[in-house]
């Protein structure tokens, strides 16, 4: 009646204007009222306030008044976002610098369009979507980068970290303390040692740019590449093999090569075959061949041995080819045959004209030996920059010589420790000896040269500066980007996803098991009949099933997820794909189980119970639906929370508001005016409403049985007593999907907020 009426108002409309025939109302409008009353006065149309009033073109503004300021306002912030997304787009990029490019005559000036550009762009969290503008930057003269990548002298100077302290009044905790200097070259193995403590990770993280941000920290120094300044927080075009190594456990070898490949080199090697070599090269290289087919594994699914997960790691980092590889302790947790293996096969990348640089902890004399340069450090401080095989001379010189039988690592280590726990004079001769070692190192630090020096030719430094330019291009990270597009990152991410689903056999047979049992004990317990007692007992086993479910779902994803975050934050750091297409993935390839494993429960459940036959498909619908809910919220627990500890503590009191606002344990007039919204939000609440109108619809009792409250003939009688008369099966559906949507939502925006930022390296204070 009411779309007849509106109807009826614009045919009249059109039929009594006088103005012309086309004032037509293309879309449903509320404006009818105005649009009568303005009819009344349907007059000359001309250029006056009554005369504008008589035109078609206000009438139809009126009528159409909010259609038109939806349509501006949608395209607003379409234009919006597109316009952010381009931003983020490397086009931008380009375009801004052809657009610099051209005004280098002062065309226009100043260029404060990008500047109001460029701030709105570093603030924006989403990255860009297109890359092959970017790849025309970084590789318009792939021979230049080529052979200035080939061969990469890392140098640093004056590295020094500072902690504030937390309690105010205490002066700065100083970990590094800016003696820290040396240089690390092509074809040859630079060492970084020191006592536990000491400050090597430190180190080491520092000159690749990736000491983790806090804001407690201040961070300076200067480091160089071939000679040129790399600025903030840049990185080096290195490979960076961190001490803790985590992989996707179920993965093979092969597996996981071929998908980092696809995902960092998709655009570079554009068949199967050529990633195929790449694969096979780089098991080659790491003595993996042998194992290409072996799980991954961790501490509790057996898989590869700790050497082999290291040396997967370096294979991993390596795919790129980058000329500088970085590594935190790669021997920790191995015995000297594997730590002896995994140092060999750095020597073998070295001799090929790597730069490589790793802490090292406790060596054996062989393995030491197959390092060509030390960086020692004791207490921040350096303590030693030279070749190892002067480093014993060196002490020596000093005064501090050592019996032949004692390895050079060990002495030399022996040398930089404070003693404690040996008397004040054992403590106070150590102490004395550091800082004479100390003392010694900082005149070799002095006598570094480690910028480009002003002797070199103007051709060298020329095309030095040009590659140096090109190469902030890909080490500046605001310019890292994916191999691959959005698409592409999004099969391989859900085929991972999907594997690592399905070959967790153990997590798999768990659930399987946890299912039947409650199906099991459910079903033991309850037998619903027709008389009133069965009316409670109902509502109180469609409670308990969507208990279960919210606490099952929701656990295993936070118990789950932390760990998996921990994985995919060093992918998204490194660029290799978007917040966005894997996180649609991992909430996509939950799905196939989640119907499983309720439709395992259900089968279980219903003819035990004896539920009310003919709504099992609705029921296994909800009870999926829900559990894709409760999944949804742990996802959002899980990656807001910065450990799994947080997230399993914040559990408990996210399922018990859960239950509290159920919809049975408080009425809604009571709850405080503060927490009312909770309700609406409220997992279990929908959840049980959902099954319970599934289940009562359409059921009669007798006036048998013990009761609780009035005889109640009816279903929806009983419903009613919930409140839930007015509901339909329709609004859960519709409030659940909004609550899944909305999780995602917050979970996906928890990732990408969450990303792991790093430390900015400051110009050391004069
Ligand atoms: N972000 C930080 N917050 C607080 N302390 C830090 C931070 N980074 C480093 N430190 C402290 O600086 C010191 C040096 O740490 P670092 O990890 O570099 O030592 P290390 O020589 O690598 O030790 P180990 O051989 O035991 O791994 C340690 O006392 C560590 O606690």
């Amino acid at each position: 009646q009411n779309i007849a009426g509106k109807f009826a108002a614009r045919t009249k409309l059109t039929e009594t204007s006088s103005s012309n025939k086309k004032r037509r109302s293309f879309w449903g409008s509320q404006k009818n009222n105005v649009v009568e009353d303005e009819e009344e006065k349907d007059g000359e149309c001309s250029w006056t306030k009554e005369g504008i009033r008589n035109c078609w073109w206000w009438h139809l503004f009126l009528a159409e008044s909010e259609m038109i300021i939806k349509s501006v306002g949608i395209s607003v912030v379409c234009a919006l976002i597109s316009w952010l997304w381009y931003l983020r787009s490397e086009y931008y990029v380009a375009e801004e610098q052809d657009v610099k490019e051209e005004n280098k005559g002062g065309k226009f000036e100043p260029l404060a369009l990008f500047d109001v550009a460029n701030a709105v762009r570093s603030s924006l969290p989403l990255s860009s979507l297109y890359t092959s503008a970017a790849e025309d930057i970084v590789c318009d003269n792939p021979e230049q980068l080529k052979s200035l990548f080939q061969s990469v002298e890392v140098g640093f100077e004056g590295l020094s970290m500072n902690l504030q302290q937390k309690k105010k009044g205490v002066p700065d905790r100083v970990i590094l303390d800016g003696s820290i200097s040396g240089v690390a070259k092509p074809g040859r193995m630079l060492a970084i040692m020191g006592p536990s403590g000491s400050g090597k990770t430190t180190t080491l993280h520092a000159i690749a740019g990736k000491v983790k941000y806090d804001k407690r920290i201040t961070l300076s120094g200067k480091r160089y590449i071939n000679g040129e300044p790399v600025t903030g927080d840049s990185l080096i075009p290195m490979a960076f093999v961190e001490q803790e190594v985590n992989f996707f456990p179920h993965m093979t070898v092969k597996e996981t090569l071929d998908f980092q490949v696809e995902l960092k080199m998709g655009s570079t090697l554009k068949t199967q075959a050529e990633r195929d070599n790449l694969v096979k090269e780089l098991m080659g290289q790491l003595g993996l061949t042998k194992s290409a087919n072996t799980i991954v594994g961790n501490a509790k699914i057996r898989g590869l041995s700790g050497g082999e997960r290291k040396r997967l790691s370096i294979a991993c980092e390596m795919i790129s080819s980058p000329p500088v590889i970085m590594l935190d302790e790669p021997t920790s947790g191995l015995d000297s045959y594997q730590a002896t293996q995994v140092i060999e096969t750095l020597r073998k990348l070295a001799d090929q004209g790597k730069t490589i640089v790793s802490v090292i902890h406790q060596p054996s004399q062989h393995a030491f030996q197959l390092f060509d340069d030390l960086l020692l450090v004791s207490e921040g401080k350096l303590m030693y920059f030279g070749e190892v095989s002067k480093i014993r001379g060196h002490m020596e010189g000093l005064g501090f010589g050592c019996e032949s039988e004692v390895g050079t690592a060990e002495h030399v280590l022996d040398c930089v420790s404070r003693v404690v726990g040996a008397g004040a004079d054992a403590e106070k001769a150590s102490v004395e000896r550091i800082e004479a070692i100390a003392k010694a190192a900082k005149k070799q630090a002095d006598a570094l040269e480690l910028a480009t020096t002003n002797e070199q030719n103007e051709e060298d430094k020329d095309s030095v500066k040009k590659a140096a330019k090109k190469m902030k291009h890909i080490v500046d990270r605001s310019h890292m980007h994916p191999g691959v597009n959005i698409f592409r990152q999004f099969k391989r991410l859900l085929g991972r996803a999907m594997q690592e689903t399905l070959r967790g056999k153990a997590a798999f047979i768990i659930k399987v098991v946890q299912q039947v049992a409650l199906g099991v004990i459910y079903g033991g317990i309850y037998t619903l009949g027709d008389n009133q007692a069965s009316i409670m007992d109902r509502f109180g086993l469609l409670s308990l099933i969507v208990i279960g479910a919210t606490n099952m779902a929701m656990a295993g994803t936070i118990r789950s997820f932390p760990k998996e975050k921990a994985i995919v934050s060093n992918e998204l750091a490194s660029s290799m794909y978007r917040t966005g297409p894997y996180f649609i993935a991992k909430a996509l390839s939950e799905l196939p189980l989640i119907g499983v494993f309720n439709a395992i429960f259900g089968a279980i459940i219903y003819p035990l119970t004896k539920l009310q036959p003919g709504k099992f498909k609705t029921f296994l619908g909800l009870t999926s639906l829900h559990s894709i809910a409760s999944e949804a919220f742990g996802l959002v627990i899980g990656s807001i929370s910065p450990s799994s500890d947080v997230a399993l503590a914040l559990f408990p009191p996210i399922i018990v508001l859960n239950i509290i606002f159920d919809g049975k344990n408080i009425s809604e007039e009571n709850t405080p005016a503060a927490l009312r919204w909770v309700n609406k939000i409220g997992l279990i609440k929908w959840g049980f409403s959902g099954l319970a109108l599934n289940e009562f619809e359409g059921l009669e009792f007798s006036t048998k049985g013990p009761r609780r409250g009035p005889v109640t003939k009816t279903g929806e009688e009983a419903l009613a007593r919930f409140g839930l008369d007015d509901m339909k099966i329709s609004d859960v559906i519709g409030a659940q999907t909004k609550l899944i949507a909305g999780c995602w939502l917050l979970s996906f925006f928890g990732l990408a907020l969450t990303r792991q930022k790093y430390e900015v390296m400051h110009s050391p204070r004069k």
